[in-house]
């Protein structure tokens, strides 16, 4: 699948809940209105002062987003989608909105107490609220331009069903915005909210008539940012950056959970630092993501981990040794049959021919290396309490695997 689905679910969970309610409960919605209303502004205070604490420039941006919206259309759209102002700022709204939220997501990354994110704000807010000043005469020019026969259907118009009310044109505008957010994810996971903030504008927008859209809507994205900021905190502290698996602090914490059953597993890239000083530290990088991504891959009910440095750990829950050997030793061979293409500049030692080479043109060699790993196993004996014992067992065994050639699973 070009586009996993996965990293959406939650928030897909929560739009379509919030459609749920906006369809079938009004009447609940009407009791609980002022309630909705507020803990859509405290989820919004809340989720800002965690994405400042949390340096999240991306977050703060789609909640001061959501809230001005929200904000201009309890203010400024509560008359019938007829009238020409109503239309006018609806169609700015429903194109803005998107708009805006690629920018901030496109914008380079910098701390979010910077003046570079107050420009940023004032470039997406600036137009969102010059339209209010202007909205008077915008109104009448457009109610001539409607009157006058121009207005193409694709500009805006009412669908005929119940369903869908909105503009062809709003329609494939957004699809295509859909389309951008899901790609720029595909190179930045941490920006999986934004398809997720359009998906919701677009359906905001098409259910824009139904009693109470506008607070529920605005309820559920900030639901949905507040979610999505928890759980990218979550991996911050939890999951190691370079190979996206769980860190030493997660371990420690799995470690603290095991019952009287268990097995654990440490492992080392073997002759490291030699490859590091041969190819670099970049692809001494590419090594351990290699590594890491086929360590990830271990069956048994085995949870991987980056231990840190070229070190990684497997606990196996509620296994005896016997039981994990079989999949250690599919790791080890993995990663020894995985055939590694590095790509290195060819560039001379000598400064002179490597200058009159560089001006041609900076060749490529590139070159096939394996890599092999040692691994040592030890499992919880009796009376023994201490997980931390266990783990310096396996180090034991790990060493030995080391002193016996490398490349093999000790125990
Ligand atoms: N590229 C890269 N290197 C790292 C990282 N963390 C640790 N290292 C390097 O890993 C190397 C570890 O080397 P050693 O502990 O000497 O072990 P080794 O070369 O693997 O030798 P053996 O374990 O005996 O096979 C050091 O050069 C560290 O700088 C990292 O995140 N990225």
């Amino acid at each position: 699948m070009i586009f996993r689905l996965k990293p959406y679910l939650t928030g897909l969970v929560i739009i379509i809940f919030a459609q749920w309610l906006l369809e079938t409960q009004t009447e609940t919605l009407r009791g609980w209105f002022d309630l909705l209303k507020w803990s859509g502004y405290g989820l919004l205070v809340l989720t800002l002062v965690v994405s400042v604490h949390f340096n999240r420039p991306v977050y703060a941006h789609f909640m001061v987003l959501v809230g001005i919206q929200y904000y201009l259309i309890q203010n400024f759209l509560q008359v019938p989608l007829s009238e020409p102002s109503a239309q006018v700022l609806y169609l700015w709204l429903a194109i803005w909105l998107p708009l805006s939220a690629l920018l901030v997501s496109v914008v380079p990354a910098k701390p979010i107490k910077h003046w570079f994110q107050a420009l940023v704000a004032c470039v997406y807010l600036a137009p969102l609220l010059g339209v209010i000043a202007l909205l008077d005469s915008i109104s009448v020019w457009y109610s001539e331009f409607l009157a006058s026969g121009a207005a193409p259907d694709l500009l805006f118009q009412f669908w005929p069903s119940d369903w869908l009310v909105s503009s062809v044109g709003v329609v494939i505008f957004y699809l295509m915005c859909l389309l951008i957010g899901l790609t720029l994810v595909r190179f930045n996971k941490a920006l999986t909210l934004l398809p997720l903030m359009i998906l919701l504008q677009a359906v905001l927008l098409m259910r824009f008539h139904l009693t109470f859209a506008s607070a529920v809507m605005f309820l559920a994205g900030m639901l949905i940012v507040f979610v999505y900021l928890l759980q990218q905190s979550w991996q911050l502290v939890y999951l190691d950056e370079l190979t996206g698996l769980p860190g030493r602090r997660a371990m420690n914490e799995t470690l603290q959970g095991l019952g009287r059953r268990y097995t654990l597993a440490m492992m080392d890239v073997d002759h490291f630092k030699k490859f590091n000083d041969t190819y670099g530290h970049d692809i001494g990088d590419q090594v351990l993501k290699m590594v890491a991504s086929r360590i990830g891959e271990v069956g048994g009910g085995g949870k991987p981990f980056r231990y840190g440095g070229e070190e990684f750990a497997i606990v196996f829950p509620g296994k005896a040794l016997g039981e994990t050997l079989v999949h250690l030793e599919t790791v080890r061979t993995a990663i020894e049959n995985y055939q590694m293409t590095i790509r290195q500049p060819d560039r001379p030692e000598d400064n002179v021919e490597g200058k009159k080479k560089r001006a041609v043109k900076v060749a490529e060699s590139t070159k096939v290396v394996s890599v092999t790993i040692s691994i040592g196993a030890a499992e919880r004996v009796q009376g023994e309490k201490d997980p931390n014992d266990v783990l310096k067992n396996a180090d034991k065994v790990l060493y030995q695997a080391k002193e016996a050639g490398r490349n093999c699973v000790c125990y």
